[in-house]
């Protein structure tokens, strides 16, 4: 085995949280733990370096501890923005994206990510669970910045499409389909307070 190429994470919080009332939706706490905690400690051993994309509350981001950047190009412009700071925020030459809002996220999201990539010579390798692809819980080659800075000059905005013109790898996580639930509303988060979720956690 060689050895493994260096990964950065970031954590995805840089959007506006509208079904939840316009909240920042990272720093909501779920069973009193900001959500964007939750993602931090899962993601944190699974990787070389974590950094928070936010465009909101940037100090309170500052207090857990990594670097926090926001969107290079403004208006909330959905997750690619953020993937797209991202890519030129991190130190390594893999970057892993997760969204601030799926607290339950696989402790080997990283490890299998990462060998779909290097074994089918991919450009980024995205999460799925049976038929549903999980587009936030990508891993991509910090090398394809170029291009996705071409993607968004002429206008593209939706990351299933930007992902349409790479080589991209499905990696299935049918065995772990809870751990990609996505917290989005006031109900939603209720229903995880309680913890159903038990057998993810
Ligand atoms: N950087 C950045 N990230 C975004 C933006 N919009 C959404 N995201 C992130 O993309 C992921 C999925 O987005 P959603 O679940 O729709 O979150 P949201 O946009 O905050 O919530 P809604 O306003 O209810 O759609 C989350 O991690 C968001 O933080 C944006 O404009 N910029
Ligand atoms: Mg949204």
């Amino acid at each position: 085995m060689s050895e493994r190429t260096p990964i950065s994470a970031v954590i995805l919080a840089g959007g506006q949280g509208r079904r939840m009332g316009s909240v920042d939706k990272g720093l909501v706490e779920l069973r009193g733990k900001p959500m964007v905690e939750w993602v931090l400690e899962r993601l944190r051993p699974q990787v070389d370096e974590v950094l928070i994309n936010a465009n909101q509350n940037i100090e309170r981001y500052g207090e857990f501890g990594v670097p926090v950047f926001s969107d290079a190009i403004g208006g909330f412009a959905g997750p690619l923005a953020g993937l797209h700071a991202g890519l030129r925020e991190a130190s390594h030459p893999l970057v892993v994206t997760a969204p601030c809002d799926s607290p339950f996220l696989p402790t080997n999201l990283v490890a299998r990510l990462a060998d779909a990539l290097e074994d089918a010579g991919a450009d980024l390798a995205v999460a799925r669970t049976f038929d549903q692809s999980h587009p936030v819980f990508c891993l991509c080659r910090r090398e394809v910045l170029p291009h996705l800075e071409a993607f968004l000059s002429s206008g593209g905005r939706k990351i299933d499409r930007w992902y349409e013109t790479l080589k991209v790898v499905a990696v299935q996580f049918d065995d772990q389909e809870a751990a990609f639930s996505n917290i989005n509303t006031r109900e939603e988060l209720g229903s995880f307070e309680q913890g159903p979720s038990q057998d993810v956690i």
